[in-house]
């Protein structure tokens, strides 16, 4: 596929040019080589699941994508231009939000309180005059009210906006750190393992609102799951790796009649 092409989703969806690329990275930490040689791209609307066995090298390849690893060879580009070396708040700036595997939430913060963290990145004001309630601090605070409120309504949180975090069950909380993520309205959002522990409906749930998240807000969307079975109803490519390296790219189909991808999966020895 070209930079520029599009492609249609079986259930009609057209998806657009390159968000995101990656080129030839390799990463490694002293003689362990996590990544070797990857190339893929993430395309405009599309839900894009990176999935391997323990290991594989996914959560390296999600830091790469992030810009919290910069890997010792390749390239990672962002719409059309080579990402160099960045801070936190510069890939924040970029669109770029990301949930993580063990949920990194405030725990004896309020739902509403750690979902409202997420707009910090918007926040222009200085401090004082968010103090003293001042014009724009006041107009910059309602907006970011209306965006807050406006997550926590799409993900039905609204009965536990004034509860600790650290006390709801883990699903909830997951759902709280997705929630997060959404309050930074992000052009990409990174979600690292976003299933990891989960009941099965507690999967269903969450594969809906990423689902609807895609759907409702236009987000293209990135993640990495251990688990094949729940990516491949709604991802529409998916990357697998194993070892660092890649063995399969695709559409879920593809990917789960790749024999290298079976065997991976299966456990069969390596040469
Ligand atoms: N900070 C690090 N220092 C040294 N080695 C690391 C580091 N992070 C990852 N590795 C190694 O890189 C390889 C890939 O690890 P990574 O965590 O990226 O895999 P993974 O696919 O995310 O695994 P899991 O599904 O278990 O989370 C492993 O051999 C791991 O031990």
């Amino acid at each position: 596929m070209t930079m520029a092409e599009t492609y249609q989703t079986p259930d009609g969806r057209t998806i657009g040019g390159q968000v995101m690329e990656m080129k030839n990275i390799t990463l490694r930490f002293g003689g362990v080589k996590a990544i070797t040689d990857i190339s893929f791209d993430i395309r405009e609307g599309e839900i894009r699941a990176i999935i391997g066995p323990n290991g594989a090298g996914k959560s390296s390849m999600l830091n790469v994508m992030n810009g919290f690893y910069h890997p010792q060879e390749g390239e990672v580009w962002f719409h059309g231009k080579k990402r160099g070396p960045m801070k936190p708040h510069q890939i924040a700036k970029q669109g770029i939000a990301r949930t993580f595997q063990n949920i990194a939430l405030f725990s004896g913060m309020s739902t509403l309180d750690n979902i409202m963290t997420g707009r910090l990145t918007h926040m222009n004001t200085g401090i004082l005059k968010q103090a003293m309630w001042w014009g724009p601090a006041e107009k910059e605070e309602t907006e970011n009210r209306e965006v807050v409120e406006k997550v926590i309504d799409f993900l039905e949180i609204q009965t536990i906006r004034k509860t600790p975090v650290g006390r709801l069950p883990y699903g909830l909380q997951k759902r709280v750190e997705l929630g997060r993520a959404l309050a930074a309205e992000p052009k990409l959002l990174l979600l690292d393992e976003p299933m990891a522990g989960m009941n099965v409906e507690e999967k269903e749930d969450m594969s809906r609102f990423i689902l609807d998240v895609n759907d409702e807000f236009g987000t293209t969307i990135a993640l990495i799951e251990h688990d094949m079975g729940v990516v491949m109803d709604i991802a529409d490519r998916v990357v697998v790796m194993d070892y660092g390296k890649k063995i399969g790219d695709g559409s879920p189909d593809e990917v789960r009649n790749n024999q290298d991808v079976i065997d991976a999966y299966l456990g069969v020895a390596h040469d």
